[in-house]
C-alpha cells in the first residue's frame, strides 16, 4: 500500500468551523470535535509528526519487502526458517524480566475501543483487556478519536458511561484488568491526519496519541512503574519488529522515560512471521512481554501466502481449526520460544460466544471454549483470550484448574519436544472436505460482516459466533481461492465446481436470505447492498487484494469541511 493513496483533499477556500491547533506540517481532515481536540493537542500532534517523520521510510521499505516476498511466493517458493539468523534461533539470550504487574495473564478479554466495552471489560475479571483499534474496530474517524478518549479517561480512571434507555451508570470496579493498547497494522494509513501532505501512518496515530497521553497515569496507577502496554499485529517479519523497537525506544526517550519501560505482546498471526519468532522477540528483547497466537489472521494469512499454490486449498472455513497439523505445530512452536527466551505464550480466540436464547446451545457453545482452553494450558499456554466477559469463569477456571497457583508456565512449560518441528509441519495442507454450505456461509457471513464494518461495528455477533475483521478475511480469501482454481465440491457426488457463474447465483441467494433474516426495514437502511459490491468483486478478481479493510476503507473516510470524499 502506497501511503499516498488517500489523495490530501483540497480545502477550497476557508475553513468555516472550529479547527484544531495544528503544528507545522500536519493537516486534519476529520471533523471538528472538542473533546477530540483533547487528544489532538498540539503537542500531541507534534509527537506523532516526529515517528512519522522519523520512521516513514522503514516503513516504507517494510511494506516494499512484503511486496517483495509475495512475489517469491506467487512464483512458487515457500516461506522458511531464515539461515542468515540461525544464530539467533539457536543462541542462549533472554528477554528483559517480565514485569510483576504482568505475571499473571491467565485470561484476556478483547475488544473494541468503544465506551461500554471498555468499562465492560476492564471489571469483566479478566487479568488484561486488550483495547483494540485493529481486528474488532472499523477505523472511521468517529471510533478512533472516542477511542482515544475512551482510554484516556479509563487511564484517569474516570471513565463512567450513562445508558440513559436502562438508566444504567457504568463505572469502573476498584480492581479492573491490565490494560493492553492493539494499533493498526503496518499497511493502513489515517485519511484524516496529513502530514507533510501524506497520509499519516495509523498505527503510528493510534500508539503516538495513547502512548503521549497516557504514559505517566498509566505507569503510576496500571504498570507499578512499567508501561504503557501493547498488543502488536499483523507483523510478517523481524524488521518490522524493529521498527516498533525503535520507535518505543523514540517515544520513551521523547517523554524521558526508562528505556524498556514500554512492553509489547506480538501476535503471531502471519504465515512468514511463524518463520521469524525468535528473530522478532531478539529484535523486541528489552520490550517484550511475549508472542500470542493470532489464529484467525493466521488462517487468513495461509491462503494469501498461497494464493498463487493451487495444491493448498483450504477446506470449508469451520474445519480450519487448532488440532490441524499446521495449526498444531505452530501453537506448539510458539510456546517454546516463547518460554525459552522467558517470556509469556499467549493462547488465542476461541469464535463462541454466548448463546442467551437456548441453554443447551449455549451449553454446547462453552464446551467447545472449555475444550479449546484445555488444550492451551496443556501444551502450556500461559494466557487465553476470551471474545465475551460471559466466558472468563470457564476460561479462568480451565486455566486454573491446570496452573494450580502459578501465575504462568513459563519456567514449567519449556516444550523441548517442540524444538523438532520443521518447515514441513508448519505448512502442512489442512484436510477437510469443501462444500457448497461452506462457501454459502462465507458469503453470508462476509457481506454482513462488511456491512457491519462501513456502519462503524468492526467485531458482530453472527450465527453465534464472534466475527472480526480476522475471521471475515478467511471467508473472503477462501471464496477467492475456489473460485480462482475451480474446486470440485465434496458432498454432493455431482463434481460441481465452484465458477464465477455459481458463486454469483449463491451471492443472489444469500442476499435473499440475509434481507429474510434481519428484516426488510434493516436491509433497506444498512449498508448491505454497497457491502455485496466490495465483497464479490474482491472474491472474483484476478488477482487477490492484500487486504478487506484496504478498499472498504475509501467508504469510511470523511473528509471535513468537504462533506464526504470517496477517495
Ligand atoms: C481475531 C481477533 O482479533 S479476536 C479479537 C478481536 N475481536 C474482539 O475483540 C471481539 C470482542 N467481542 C465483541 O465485540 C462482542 O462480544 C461481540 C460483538 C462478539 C458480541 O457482542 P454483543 O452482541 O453485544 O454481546 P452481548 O449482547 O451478549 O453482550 C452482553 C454484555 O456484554 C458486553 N460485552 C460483550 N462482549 C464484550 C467485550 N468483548 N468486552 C466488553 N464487554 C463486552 C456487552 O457490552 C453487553 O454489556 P451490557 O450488558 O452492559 O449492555
Ligand atoms: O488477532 C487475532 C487473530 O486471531 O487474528
Ligand atoms: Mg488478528
Amino acid at each position: 500500500m502506497d501511503l499516498g493513496t488517500y489523495g490530501y483533499p483540497k480545502q477550497g477556500g476557508k475553513r468555516t468551523e472550529p479547527y484544531y491547533d495544528v503544528p507545522e506540517g500536519v493537516d486534519i481532515t476529520g471533523r471538528y470535535d472538542e473533546e477530540f481536540a483533547k487528544i489532538l493537542t498540539k503537542d500531541a500532534l507534534k509527537f506523532v509528526a516526529e515517528l512519522q517523520r522519523e520512521f516513514r521510510n522503514h516503513i516504507r521499505y517494510a511494506l516494499e519487502c512484503r511486496k517483495e516476498a509475495k512475489r517469491r511466493y506467487n512464483e512458487g517458493a515457500l516461506p522458511g526458517f531464515d539461515p542468515a539468523t540461525r544464530y539467533i534461533r539457536e543462541g542462549e539470550w533472554l528477554c528483559a524480566p517480565v514485569p510483576p504487574a504482568l505475571a499473571d495473564r491467565k485470561v484476556e478479554i478483547t475488544g473494541p475501543v468503544e465506551r461500554k466495552m471498555v468499562i465492560n471489560a476492564l471489571n469483566s475479571g479478566a487479568k488484561v483487556f486488550m483495547a483494540d483499534f485493529e481486528d474488532a474496530l472499523s477505523p472511521s474517524w468517529e471510533n478512533l478519536m472516542r477511542g482515544q478518549v475512551n482510554l484516556k479517561d479509563a487511564v484517569a480512571g474516570t471513565i463512567t458511561f450513562n445508558d440513559k434507555a436502562r438508566n444504567k451508570v457504568y463505572k469502573l470496579n476498584d480492581q479492573t484488568a491490565k490494560l493492553f493498547v492493539r494499533p493498526r497494522g503496518w499497511h493502513l494509513p489515517e485519511a484524516h491526519i496529513f502530514i507533510d501532505g501524506e497520509p499519516a501512518t495509523g498505527c503510528l496515530v493510534d500508539f503516538g496519541l495513547y502512548f503521549y497521553h497516557n504514559h505517566a497515569p498509566f505507569r503510576r496507577t496500571q504498570g507499578a512503574g512499567f508501561g504503557p502496554f501493547f498488543y502488536l499485529p499483523k507483523m510478517e517479519h523481524s524488521r518490522e519488529a524493529k521498527i516498533w523497537n525503535n520507535v518505543f525506544e523514540r517515544a520513551e526517550k521523547m517523554v524521558g522515560i526508562e528505556r524498556g519501560s514500554i512492553r509489547a505482546t506480538v501476535l503471531i498471526e502471519t504465515l512468514p512471521a511463524v518463520f521469524q519468532m525468535n528473530e522478532i522477540l531478539y529484535e523486541l528483547r528489552d520490550h517484550s512481554v511475549g508472542l500470542n497466537c493470532g489464529r484467525w489472521d493466521y488462517i487468513f494469512s495461509y491462503v494469501k501466502t498461497f494464493q498463487a499454490h493451487p495444491d493448498r486449498l483450504l477446506p470449508d472455513r469451520v474445519l480450519v481449526g487448532m488440532t490441524q497439523h499446521f495449526m498444531k505445530s505452530y501453537s506448539d512452536l510458539l510456546i517454546r520460544t516463547c518460554h525459552r527466551h522467558g517470556v509469556h505464550a499467549m493462547g488465542g480466540m476461541a469464535a463462541q460466544i454466548p448463546i442467551r436464547d437456548d441453554p443447551a446451545a449455549n451449553e454446547a457453545a462453552l464446551e467447545l471454549v472449555r475444550k479449546d482452553k484445555l488444550r492451551e494450558v496443556k501444551a502450556g499456554h500461559d494466557g487465553t483470550w476470551a471474545a465475551h466477559p460471559g466466558l472468563i469463569p470457564a476460561c479462568m477456571e480451565v486455566f486454573n484448574n491446570n496452573m494450580g497457583n502459578a501465575a504462568n508456565q513459563i519456567k514449567t512449560a519449556k516444550r523441548n519436544d517442540a524444538e523438532n518441528i520443521t518447515e514441513e509441519d508448519l505448512l502442512q495442507v489442512p484436510r477437510g472436505v469443501r462444500t457448497m454450505d461452506g462457501l454459502r456461509l462465507n458469503t453470508r457471513v462476509g457481506i454482513q460482516y462488511v456491512a457491519a464494518w462501513l456502519t462503524g461495528s468492526g467485531s458482530v455477533p453472527l450465527y453465534n459466533l464472534m466475527e472480526d475483521a480476522a475471521t471475515a478475511e478467511i471467508s473472503r480469501v477462501q471464496n477467492w481461492q475456489w473460485i480462482k482454481y475451480g474446486v470440485e465440491l465434496d458432498g454432493d457426488g455431482l463434481g460441481v465446481r465452484v465458477s464465477k457463474e455459481l458463486f454469483g447465483r449463491v451471492v443472489e441467494e444469500e442476499m435473499a436470505r440475509i434481507e429474510s433474516e434481519v428484516g426488510k426495514d434493516k436491509f433497506k437502511k444498512g449498508m448491505y447492498k454497497e457491502a455485496c459490491k466490495i465483497f464479490k468483486r474482491q472474491c472474483t478478481a484476478p488477482t487477490l487484494d492484500d487486504f478487506l479493510t484496504l478498499d472498504a476503507y475509501n467508504y469510511i473516510v470523511i473528509h471535513h469541511p468537504k462533506g464526504s470524499a470517496k477517495l
